[in-house]
């Protein structure tokens, strides 16, 4: 199978004001047909600039780049064809013309015919729900809608590789889970190839087939989901409701083994987090033996976000930290 696109020893070196900066050292991955691939890094890991460089918005020092099969310096027209970006949202599309006109003008910008054009811009407009605002002026619409009509206007003339920077900015829930499945299944549908950054974890985990890790420049971790999970975070978190309040030694077994006890009038609820599974059937059986009957069980796995501090922490702990804190407060 031919990639989508192949990215081979990319490297980006940013010069101002007699500083250098090494935004992306060194950086080798390829995206299939079909797969929706998610770059994540902590704010000045090179997740913009390695998107830049793949649209050729940003000269690369060294490296090579192919889309679908053709080196996007030497081929440069027929890989821009190829590609639909959306890397500054809203910024990139008219602001005095409607979403309709914006749509029309990009499709003629890649080639294609007016007709067409238009017609693949009403879709466009039902499909993202912009049909109310068809006649307004983009400036006049919120940024969610502004979001859907940038992206609209990228993917118009059905590129086979998208690439999205931070594509659920502005957008509201039902926007993003909208978002989320029309991607989804464009990808699948066309078999295109997409490349997407965001801050929003749980759009990452519900889109993304794989995720490639970015700090400092350099790829630090490439993987799927799943064996992510597997490769940092086998840990679960079980959450048991059980009839009445163990007592004696059944408690003092439960603490010993890291249990936490939360006794409410009729039922208990113990949690625990752990990778160890023996350490479930043990609360498990001692429970059963003592008569409390189990009443509920929850089980959840770790979040990508988890998984992502914790890769980012191997390889630096005060990056960790500031990402953790800023986890905490929201920000990510
Ligand atoms: N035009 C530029 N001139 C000088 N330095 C730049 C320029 N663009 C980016 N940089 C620097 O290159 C590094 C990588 O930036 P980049 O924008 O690619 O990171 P990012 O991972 O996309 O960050 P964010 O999550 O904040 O968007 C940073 O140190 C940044 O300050």
């Amino acid at each position: 199978m031919v990639p989508v696109l192949e990215v081979a020893g990319l490297n980006k070196t940013y010069s101002s004001k007699g500083e250098t900066v090494k935004a992306v050292n060194n950086i080798s991955f390829s995206v299939n047909p079909g797969e929706i691939v998610g770059v994540l890094g902590p704010n000045g890991s090179g997740k913009t600039t390695t998107l830049k460089s793949i649209c050729g918005l940003n000269a690369m020092d060294t490296g090579l780049i192919r889309v679908n099969g053709e080196d996007i310096e030497h081929q440069q027209w027929a890989a821009m064809l190829s590609t639909g970006a959306v890397l500054e949202g809203a910024r990139n599309v008219y602001w005095r013309l409607t979403p309709q006109e914006n749509i029309v003008y990009f499709a003629g910008l890649k080639g294609v015919p007016r007709n067409e054009a238009c017609l693949r811009a009403q879709e466009l407009i039902d499909r993202l729900s912009l049909n109310k605002y068809c006649d307004q002026q983009v400036r006049m619409l919120s940024k969610g809608n502004q979001q859907k009509v940038a992206i609209a206007c990228a993917l118009v003339h059905r590129p086979s590789l998208i690439l999205l920077d931070e594509p659920t900015l502005g957008l509201d829930v039902d926007m993003v889970r909208d978002m989320k499945d029309w991607l989804r299944q464009l990808v699948d549908t066309r078999l295109s190839a997409m490349l997407v950054t965001s801050h929003d974890m749980d759009f990452i985990e519900a889109i993304c087939d794989r995720v490639i890790i970015l700090y400092q420049g350099e790829v630090i971790s490439q993987n799927s989901v799943e064996e992510l999970r597997r490769q940092f975070s086998p840990q679960k978190t079980f959450d048991l409701q059980v009839q009445g309040h163990p007592s004696g030694s059944v408690k003092a077994d439960l603490e010993t083994s890291q249990w936490s006890i939360e006794e409410n009038a009729t039922s208990s609820r113990l949690t625990l987090r752990t990778g160890d599974l023996d350490t479930l059937s043990l609360a498990l059986a001692s429970l059963e033996q003592s008569g409390h009957r189990l009443i509920d069980i929850n089980v959840t796995s770790d979040a990508l976000e988890d998984i992502f501090i914790h890769t980012i922490k191997r390889t630096s702990s005060p990056a960790a930290e500031s990402i953790s804190q800023a986890s905490a407060g929201g920000e990510q």
